[in-house]
């Protein structure tokens, strides 16, 4: 299978760079992949080096409108980078251990989605079908990461590419894994094709995910068959409604109890955007949590030595209210705040 990994080099990343007289900024520490020898090979160097992090981004929207949603999640991790950067660069964050890799190289794939209207029942089966295909290359690119012994940082796109995840990290670890999600979809729709509402739920059935958590799962946006699903899978959630309109306990007891059943496997950690209020994403809401919750939730995650990557998706910039712009601020300031988090909680792990 061709290499569906594009590698970024220093004319990539320079437009997306500021420069401030007598201050460094992130992209002054990050390191870049050497595209002299290949890439496994090259990450595996970086990995001698002292590199333990890597920035990936997915730009597709492919899985959200196979899911019968909006699109734009294609747009959410260059709004990241641009903001990611420029971040002073200090004694608070170890971005010298970080490495920006690229992309999954899907622009084939994009293309032929572009023209799809998931109204129309045949072309919805393609961007099912395209889904498909981009779970393989999603699953192939992260084999590499995991196989040079480097912990994935996957940024935009749908919650289909937890599938790609997910499958790459059991076969990697030959066992099947734990998650817990901060989302208030549990994406455990039918196996009816792919597409960003049922990741988990193929993921089940192909016996990677072992174990598997919701957090603020909202109790009226997950029709019965998802919630028995769950069920039949013994599959747990601490709902929205308990947390946030109950408040039958705090987030924090939610996430401690929870990761307490999940430390017997390798952990992926997993936010869909669309748990924070005012967020532009697909499913965008005004129900959700705050930003400084998902913060809470992705510190608490990653503080367990078993976490293994951190996927934040579905951040479709274009759906603000506001605009493109406010978008990209917001997904951008947003996505950065829980990357920031995630890196700050896995070096104290
Ligand atoms: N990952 C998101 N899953 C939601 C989709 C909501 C939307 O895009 O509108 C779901 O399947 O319900």
């Amino acid at each position: 299978m061709a290499n569906h990994l594009h590698i970024y080099d220093e004319a990539t990343v320079k437009p997306w760079c500021n420069s401030r007289a007598n201050e460094k900024k992130a992209w002054q520490s990050i390191a870049l992949l050497d595209t002299h020898v290949e890439p496994l090979q090259a990450m595996q160097d970086a990995a001698q080096f002292g590199i333990k992090y890597v920035l990936l981004g997915i730009c597709e929207d492919i899985g959200p409108r196979a899911n019968l949603g909006n699109g734009g999640a294609e747009d959410g991790w260059q709004a990241f980078l641009k903001r990611f950067l420029n971040q002073p660069d200090n004694q608070f964050l170890a971005n010298e251990k970080v490495l920006l890799l690229g992309e999954v190289a899907i622009n084939d794939l994009t293309q032929a989605a572009r023209d799809l209207s998931n109204q129309n029942p045949q072309q919805l089966a393609q961007l099912r079908e395209l889904c498909a295909q981009l779970d393989q290359r999603v699953e192939q690119v992260l084999s590499l990461i995991f196989a040079a012994g480097l912990e994935p940082i996957v940024i935009g796109g749908g919650h289909n590419n937890c599938l790609g995840i997910i499958r790459a990290l059991s076969k990697h670890k030959q066992t099947a894994i734990n998650a817990i999600n901060f989302d208030p979809h549990a994406d455990f729709r039918d196996c009816e094709g792919r597409h960003s509402g049922n990741g988990f739920r193929y993921a089940y059935n192909e016996q990677h995910l072992g174990h598997y958590h919701v957090i603020g799962m909202h109790e009226l946006k997950n029709n019965q068959a998802i919630i028995d699903a769950l069920a039949a899978a013994q599959f747990n959630y601490d709902s929205y409604q308990a947390l946030q309109v109950r408040r039958e306990k705090t987030l924090t007891e939610a996430c401690q109890q929870a990761l307490a059943t999940l430390t017997h496997a390798p952990l992926g950690v997993e936010v869909d955007l669309d748990s924070i209020s005012l967020m532009p994403v697909s499913a965008y809401t005004n129900c959700g949590f705050s930003v400084s919750d998902a913060e809470h939730f992705v510190h608490l995650a990653a503080s367990q030595i078993n976490s293994h990557y951190l996927h934040l998706c579905e951040a479709a910039p274009n759906q603000h209210p506001s605009g493109m712009q406010a978008g990209i601020s917001d997904a951008g300031q947003i996505i950065t705040a829980l990357v920031n988090a995630y890196l700050q909680a896995r070096e104290h792990a």
